[in-house]
């Protein structure tokens, strides 16, 4: 008999610089780029629902609920509401109870991110919906497995693209080839940070990835093959710059803050700032943003990639 019930951490992912890379499978669409995965990341508990949880106190009509998915209660950060690519992913695990009725879940996420503001949130969540709710329900599969059903789940929905390949590796992903594992390659920098980050709102993923991506994926290739002839981190965080530049994504705030920081090579673990994608979010490693003047929110680059967590 399972647990029923389940916790896991993602961390959050900040893509420096990306391509896009669509392809008939979900499986192998993706993008090509590279970023950081931050100590700040999203919780995600799964749990068989009671009896309160299963009259879908607040998951109700939500659309994002698959067709008949049984709802059980959704909440991010105690409130109701959902993420579509996390009911993609119970629906495609088929949590059903041995006799064959749907299993009704709860799931809860936590995070002290902004959502939809470029920290991949939305792959997190999914991420952390397949490996709890794999553990939970006994279901049997493998980290690659659950890793691809979270990166469909996530393509899908058009939230994201390389953030779940991102957030299971940890550290500083390269993303050398698009697709979940199996398909896509990636390597990394072997580095550790402290992250610095401030938010001026949300930028729709959506609507940028469904817009003409042909300049946006040009400049993320240039950038990539910058990194890939010097990996260290102050090339990236200068690829960045000139991505969001070239790909005509910088927003005022963003630029202000950039500007603001300058790069200070004087300083070893300074490397400046960029525009996290994509959201309208600057980020810097080191103190540069807090040396500015602004009041970032701080924390680390993240070194284990998304996993089980034991609550006491
Ligand atoms: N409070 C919220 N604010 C923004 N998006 C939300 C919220 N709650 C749920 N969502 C959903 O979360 C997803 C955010 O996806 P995305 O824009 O890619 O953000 P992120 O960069 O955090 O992954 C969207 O599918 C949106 O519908
Ligand atoms: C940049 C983005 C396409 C979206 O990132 P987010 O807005 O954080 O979901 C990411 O998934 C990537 O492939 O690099």
């Amino acid at each position: 008999m399972s647990r029923q019930r389940a916790t896991a951490f993602v961390p959050g992912h900040v893509t420096a610089f990306f391509s896009a890379h669509s392809a008939e499978r979900p499986v192998a669409a993706g993008s090509r780029g590279a970023g950081v995965t931050l100590t700040d990341g999203v919780t995600v508990r799964v749990s068989a629902a009671d009896e309160a949880g299963a009259s879908g106190e607040s998951g109700e009509s939500d659309e994002s609920v698959a067709p008949g998915q049984p709802a059980g209660s959704r909440t991010i950060d105690g409130e109701p509401g959902t993420i579509g690519a996390v009911e993609d992913v119970l629906a495609a695990l088929g949590l059903a109870e041995d006799d064959g009725t749907p299993r009704v879940v709860d799931v809860a996420v936590e995070t002290d991110l902004p959502i939809g503001a470029g920290f991949g949130v939305s792959g997190a969540a999914a991420l952390g919906a397949a490996l709890s709710a794999n553990d939970a329900f006994d279901r049997g599969h493998s980290e690659n497995e659950l890793i691809r059903i979270a990166h469909e789940a996530e393509v899908g929905r058009g939230t994201g693209l390389g953030d779940v390949v991102a957030q299971a590796r940890g550290g500083v992903p390269i993303r050398l080839e698009p697709g979940a594992p199996g398909v896509g390659e990636l390597d990394g920098i072997p580095a550790d940070a402290r992250v610095e980050y401030v938010t001026f709102g949300e930028l729709s993923t959506e609507d940028v990835l469904g817009g003409d991506t042909a300049a946006l994926s040009a400049a993320g290739e240039d950038a990539l093959d910058r990194l890939r002839a010097d990996p260290r981190l102050p090339t990236m965080m200068d690829a960045a710059r000139a991505f969001a530049s070239e790909a005509d994504l910088l927003v005022p705030e963003v630029a202000e803050a950039i500007a603001a920081v300058g790069d200070s090579p004087e300083k070893y673990d300074d490397h400046g700032a960029a525009m996290a994608m994509l959201g309208r979010t600057v980020f810097g490693l080191g103190t540069g943003l807090s040396d500015a003047g602004y009041d970032p929110e701080v924390c680390r680059i993240d070194a284990a990639g998304a996993r089980l967590v034991t609550e006491q």
